[in-house]
């Protein structure tokens, strides 16, 4: 369970996050939406103990994220490229990760797998390094990376940008099936309305930093979500 009190982050004079009180049960697949600015990525950033809130806490299974360790072998993420290692071939990258989250090498390259079409042929044994890899290959490894060990919670920053609809349509797979079946909590920003409402049992709307949506998924949610999108677009003539 996540429990986020009274958390908020100035930059200066500006609050660019204020939320009073927000809790994600375990198994949740939690969507973020926002127009650019909203705050989505300073969530996941206090969430991951990356950046210090200026007030507030956040609290996975009763610990503090920001005075605590142990919240750390619960959780993987994915939010930029920083979180890759660009000297590393993927497969070492895998590895590494693997060893954290206390897989081995033969269980891990069991697990990737079930990736051999997500992959495309480009990533796996395919002699480059992270670093020279395209965006949205950068961005699979981070994602499978993200997976790697099943860890109870996986915070993915826009997962679905840059990748092909194949890719999407199989992650979107496996989102689904890990939060119903393994009760793994996803924690999923995204522009993508469409993506985010298929794969999200709740979806929450932050606007410049506070929660003003915050819906349980039903068939009504993605038109619910486009018009409250399309209220705020002036017309272009
Ligand atoms: N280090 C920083 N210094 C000053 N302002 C910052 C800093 N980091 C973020 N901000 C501001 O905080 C606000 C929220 O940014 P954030 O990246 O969380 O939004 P977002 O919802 O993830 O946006 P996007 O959809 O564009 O990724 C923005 O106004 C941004 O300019």
């Amino acid at each position: 369970m996540i429990t986020i009190n009274n958390i908020s982050k100035v930059y200066g004079d500006k609050k660019v996050l204020n939320i009073q009180n927000l809790e994600i049960p375990k198994g949740e697949s939690f969507g973020l939406v926002g127009n650019n600015g909203a705050g989505k990525t300073t969530l996941f950033s206090v969430l991951l103990d990356l950046i210090q809130a200026s007030s507030g806490e956040i609290l996975i299974d009763n610990e503090n994220v920001a005075k605590s360790e142990n919240w750390k072998t619960k959780v993987s993420a994915f939010v930029d490229e920083s979180f890759l290692i660009g000297y590393l071939t993927p497969e070492e990258y895998f590895y590494f990760i693997g060893e954290l989250r206390g897989q081995n090498k033969a269980s891990v390259d069991d697990f990737l797998k079930q990736f051999s079409d997500f992959f495309n042929g480009e990533i796996i044994n395919a002699g480059k390094y992270v670093r020279d890899l395209s965006k949205g290959n950068q961005k699979k490894v981070g994602v499978v990376g993200a997976l790697i060990g099943k860890p109870e919670i996986i915070i993915l920053d826009e997962p679905f940008a840059n990748l092909d609809p194949s890719t999407q349509i199989k992650l979107k797979n496996l989102i689904r099936k890990w939060s119903q079946d393994s009760q793994v909590t996803f924690l999923i920003s995204s522009h993508d309305l469409a993506h985010t409402t298929e794969v999200s049992n709740r979806i929450v709307v932050l606007n410049k930093g506070e929660i003003v949506k915050d819906i349980k998924t039903n068939p009504e949610t993605l038109k619910e979500l486009e018009d409250f999108f399309a209220e705020s677009v002036v017309e272009i003539n």
